[in-house]
């Protein structure tokens, strides 16, 4: 039998004031899988996925996470539970170090698990160890990038959910990016991935949604969306 899922919501509604943007989602996602969530701009991708870690206050529908009903979470339960945020925009505290930033973010998983060391993540993105004594401000929008990964590794999440990761970066950085998210997958850490690569999202993905007005209109594996005569349509491209 399949194991249940580490993270499962079921009928999820979200408002803004009177603007009603989720309509009934249902997803699931397996311990160390990767899910795509695909969608043109405006369809609630990051409005389901702040729903999912307890940012929207109006909402309505299940979230199970590792067994235990998560439904009225606030986010910092959210992130007890295993689930860590690296968000569009990258939120690195500017006034620390790289050092100082990684170190505050530094706790074990929900079973224990301490393996992401300092060292590790400074393996992992060889640049923060170059910038460690550099304030959070004064790193490129690509260094930021990596220590917001680097922070969200070091709290030892079950699950990462990466918003447009690669949103802005030059093309370097972007592969750079992508290379470090294939590593996460690898080491079993489950991602929950929105990027407007599409293609490069169902190359790294297991399986994807894709968000239309906020519901789910196509959803399968990577393999079986990629020859999807829909999947332009539904993604304007
Ligand atoms: N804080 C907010 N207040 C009111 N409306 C919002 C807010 N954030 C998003 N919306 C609206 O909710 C809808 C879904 O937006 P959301 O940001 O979730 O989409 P998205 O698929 O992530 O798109 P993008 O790629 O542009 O971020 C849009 O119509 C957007 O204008």
């Amino acid at each position: 039998m399949a194991s249940p899922p580490f993270l499962q919501a079921q009928g999820l509604h979200a408002w803004y004031g009177s603007s009603h943007v989720l309509h009934g989602i249902d997803l699931h996602i397996q311990r160390g899988e990767t899910l795509g969530l695909l969608g043109r701009n405006g369809m609630g991708k990051s409005t389901l996925i702040r729903t999912l870690l307890g940012h929207v206050a109006q909402r309505e529908g299940r979230i199970h996470i590792d067994g235990r009903d998560r439904s009225s979470a606030r986010p910092h339960e959210v992130a007890r539970a295993g689930v860590a945020y690296v968000p569009e925009g990258r939120g690195v505290f500017p006034n620390l170090t790289v050092r100082e930033n990684l170190v505050m973010a530094a706790r074990p998983g929900p079973q224990g698990q301490n393996d992401w060391t300092l060292q590790r993540v400074l393996q992992t993105f060889p640049r923060l160890g170059e910038r460690l004594n550099n304030l959070g401000a004064q790193l490129s929008g690509g260094e930021q990038q990596m220590l917001s990964i680097g922070r969200a590794l070091m709290t030892h999440p079950t699950l990462i959910i990466l918003d447009e990761a690669t949103e802005g970066l030059a093309p370097l950085i972007v592969a750079e990016i992508w290379r470090v998210i294939g590593e996460i997958r690898g080491s079993g850490i489950a991602t929950l991935i929105v990027d407007r690569d599409y293609r490069k999202v169902l190359a790294q993905a297991d399986r994807a949604l894709v968000l239309q007005k906020g519901q789910v209109v196509l959803q399968g594996s990577a393999a079986t969306l990629r020859d999807d005569p829909q999947l332009a349509g539904c993604l304007g491209v």
